[in-house]
């Protein structure tokens, strides 16, 4: 597999297959939200985009980062939406980083969105689809946070690889500047267990896809294909 990692300022063109992640913790909290139930997530441009969609479907729940803000519902923490339930109910999802990332790759003919909670899942597709070209969308500090590299390369190991150990890269991420400032509580919207749980390995057995739908970005969970199904492909 050709894998490229790239900073969000640097796709100059449409990938083919994009992987977009954030480990802390944008794709973390997303996939928590489809663990406590959510349908689909509506991926946000703008906090007044959130805002926008949001009164326009009472019903819907809007999430940001940072600290709590009237209008939105929850924060971007996987350990506060815990004790949420989101059962049938879409979230529009806005971040400074994840978000920002899977928007920038929207005419991608694939797009997955990517953490260490669903890290074996995505890998999976992709070793299912044979993609031969793959493009890893690091979305913090510019490209270079520590823990989106390190999922990153993790996850383009274990599509090529399958027995491709995890320890090195999850101690990689734990050491990284986002792990440090979550803990020491320099970022806002924080649960004391953020880190650790950003930091669980396949939490979750699904893959996650963005896609437009009429014109907004939607995140759902899809389907893993069963190893019967990767040797067959
Ligand atoms: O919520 C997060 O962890 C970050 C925002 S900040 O760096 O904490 O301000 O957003 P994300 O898009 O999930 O990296
Ligand atoms: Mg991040």
């Amino acid at each position: 597999m050709d894998a490229r990692f790239l900073g969000i300022a640097d796709l100059v063109e449409v990938p083919s297959v994009a992987v977009v992640v954030d480990v802390m913790r944008a794709f973390t909290v997303a996939a928590w939200a489809f663990g406590q139930g959510a349908e689909k997530i509506v991926l946000a441009e703008s906090l007044d985009e959130a805002l926008t969609l949001k009164a326009r479907h009472p019903d819907w729940a809007a999430l940001k980062d940072g600290p709590a803000e009237p209008g939105f519902d929850m924060v971007n923490s996987p350990g506060l939406l815990q004790s949420i339930d989101l059962g049938g109910r879409t979230v529009v999802q806005k971040t400074t980083a994840g978000t920002v990332g899977a928007l920038a790759v929207k005419e991608a003919s694939l797009v997955l969105c990517a953490s260490f909670v669903v890290a074996d899942a995505t890998a999976r597709v992709l070793r299912a689809r044979g993609s031969d070209g793959v493009t890893f969308v690091v979305t913090g500090e510019d490209g270079q946070a520590d823990e989106d590299l390190a999922c990153a390369h993790y996850i383009a190991g274990r599509a090529t690889e399958a027995g491709t150990d995890a320890a090195a890269f999850l101690r990689r991420a734990g050491a990284s500047r986002a792990a440090a400032e979550l803990a020491e509580g320099v970022r806002q919207g924080v649960h004391p267990d953020d880190v650790a749980l950003c930091l669980e390995l396949d939490r979750f057995p699904f893959a996650m896809r963005a896609a437009l739908e009429e014109s907004l970005m939607v995140l759902r969970p899809c389907a893993v294909p069963s190893l019967t199904d990767e040797v067959s492909i």
